[in-house]
């Protein structure tokens, strides 16, 4: 049954056509908590059926011209129907309605992209003429595909993040077995179709659904999937490496992100991205600003300035065009996030603002005198929570940011070079934004963390590197 709109039951895409099953999963409408759509709950026959036609696939020609003209028609559809994608993300997220039209942009952007560097793939040339013997010899390397792609993706950013794995997938030219978040499937498999409307041969994307750990654990038993490249949970990234054996992993894992505020800092510059950068999506981002180390000279007047700015921001109906702050996932994320910032605060922490529930809504919530070994400094919030700390000089905050099992991003906040430049060599991080929060991303740009905070990079050229295979081919002349 191929379905396209929400309140319907979705089948399981397979070489191009919706396989229905009789076992549903519901997803839920994120503010109503009514149920949006319900969609297949896949079996193991399903998985292998789903990889054995992206194999099959996966031997067809699709050039590279070919690719460049899919992705390119998919990112042109896509655009045409972003309002559309837009409500469905505000459903099934809960995702606030102009933050959700950026999310269809950026998508839209990240398949332009991957289209372009379709392109340009390429070795280069290898010198083995300059060994001894090897006179008479030339070789270069060619960037091949892996084969079949298994991509799992999270609940947070469901359009734009599968289209960081399907659009480099592509480009680089595999197929790819797709495995969206069960509590946020909607717009994946919708996008299923507009990649068929732009002329996707059958096979190349297959999108299956169902629990997690079970779909998941066939993908990861199945030996003809070449690739894993996953977006999620530290815990989840582990098991895959664990299970992936010998074949390739690429992990986009979580992060205690820190921003720090220092005393030459524009406050004001800082204390409105800050509070933008925090609550996005309910704090429900990656990047997310969840500490801040504020040069205690200013302190006051920096937290004054984000609680004016955080108190400003609109909760409420993610329908609604003036809402900044929708619904948490889930009622029990709330619960946690309210647990954490109730025992830092019994265990010395200041509450700046916030630090209310209602249901699934967590309100923006500031904490100042926070320690490091609290659960809202230590761990991953995800969600709308920044605990801001003081330091006193710059190898003090070097070493409270590097205090983390995490390092995906971090942001800074000076106009002295001398310490940005400090800064970019010590922090170890995968990306350090200056005079911006930790929560800068634009696609193009290489994304990915080091210690927990994973392995590998997306941004279409860099994720092209990971989904491909460099060989490298010498001439006897
Ligand atoms: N680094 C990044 O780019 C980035 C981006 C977005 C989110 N994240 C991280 O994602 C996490 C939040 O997302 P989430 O709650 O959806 O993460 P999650 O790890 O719970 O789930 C991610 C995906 O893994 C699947 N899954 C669950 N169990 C599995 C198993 N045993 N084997 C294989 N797959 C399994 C889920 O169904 C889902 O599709 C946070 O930690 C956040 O920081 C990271
Ligand atoms: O949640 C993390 C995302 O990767 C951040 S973004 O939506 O890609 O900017």
């Amino acid at each position: 049954m191929a379905v396209n709109t929400t309140n319907q039951t979705y089948g399981l895409w397979i070489n191009g056509v919706w396989k229905e099953k009789t076992e549903v999963l519901e997803v839920l409408n994120k503010y109503t908590q009514n149920v949006e759509a319900a969609i297949a709950r896949s079996e193991k026959k399903d998985v292998d059926e789903a990889v054995e036609g992206a194999k099959e696939a996966y031997k067809e020609t699709f050039s590279a011209y070919d690719r460049y003209l899919v992705l390119t028609n998919t990112a042109r559809l896509l655009l045409e129907k972003k309002e559309e994608f837009a409500r469905v993300l505000v459903a099934e997220v809960g995702k606030p309605i102009r933050d959700s039209r950026v999310e269809v942009e950026r998508a839209a952007q990240t398949l332009e992209i991957s289209a372009e560097e379709a392109k340009r793939i390429h070795g280069e040339g290898v010198p083995v003429e300059s060994a001894p013997g090897s006179e008479n010899r030339m070789a270069f390397t060619l960037r091949v595909p892996v084969g079949v792609v298994a991509a799992i993706t999270p609940f947070n950013v469901p359009l734009n993040l599968v289209c960081h794995k399907i659009g480099p997938a592509l480009a680089a030219g595999n197929a790819v077995v797709l495995k969206p978040a069960e509590v946020t499937p909607l717009c994946a498999l919708m996008l299923a179709e507009v990649f068929k409307e732009a002329g996707l041969p059958d096979g190349r994307l297959q999108v299956i659904t169902g629990d997690g750990a079970e779909v998941g654990g066939w993908l990861l038993e199945n030996q003809d999937v070449k690739m894993f490249t996953f977006t999620g949970s530290p815990r989840v990234g582990e098991i895959i490496r664990q299970k992936a054996g010998l074949r390739k992993v690429s992990l986009e894992l979580g992060n205690n992100s820190a921003t720090i505020v220092h005393k030459d800092a524009d406050l004001d510059k800082a204390a409105a991205l800050i509070a933008n950068k925090s609550f996005n999506n309910a704090g429900q981002v990656c990047i997310s600003v969840q500490r801040v180390y504020v040069h205690q000279d200013v302190k006051t007047p920096f937290i004054q300035l984000l609680k004016d700015k955080t108190e400003q921001l609109q909760t409420g109906d993610p329908l609604d065009e003036t809402i900044d702050i929708g619904p948490m996932i889930r009622q029990a994320e709330a619960e946690r996030v309210e647990e954490w910032v109730n025992e830092a605060v019994s265990d010395g922490a200041t509450l700046v603002t916030g630090g209310s529930r209602n249901g699934a809504f967590y309100e923006p919530t500031i904490l100042s005198d926070v320690k490091r070994e609290m659960k809202v400094c230590k761990q991953e919030v995800f969600g709308p929570v920044v605990g801001i700390d003081t330091y006193a000089t710059i190898d003090e905050v070097i070493e409270q940011v590097n205090d983390s099992d995490y390092g995906l991003q971090a942001g800074l906040f000076t106009n002295d070079l001398a310490f940005a430049m400090k800064a970019a060599k010590e922090i170890e991080v995968g990306g350090l934004i200056v005079n911006d929060a930790s929560a800068y991303r634009v696609d193009h740009m290489p994304y990915g963390g080091v210690k927990k905070s994973g392995t590998g990079k997306e941004g279409p050229r860099y994720a092209i590197e990971e989904m491909t295979e460099e060989r490298i081919i010498v001439l006897n002349l």
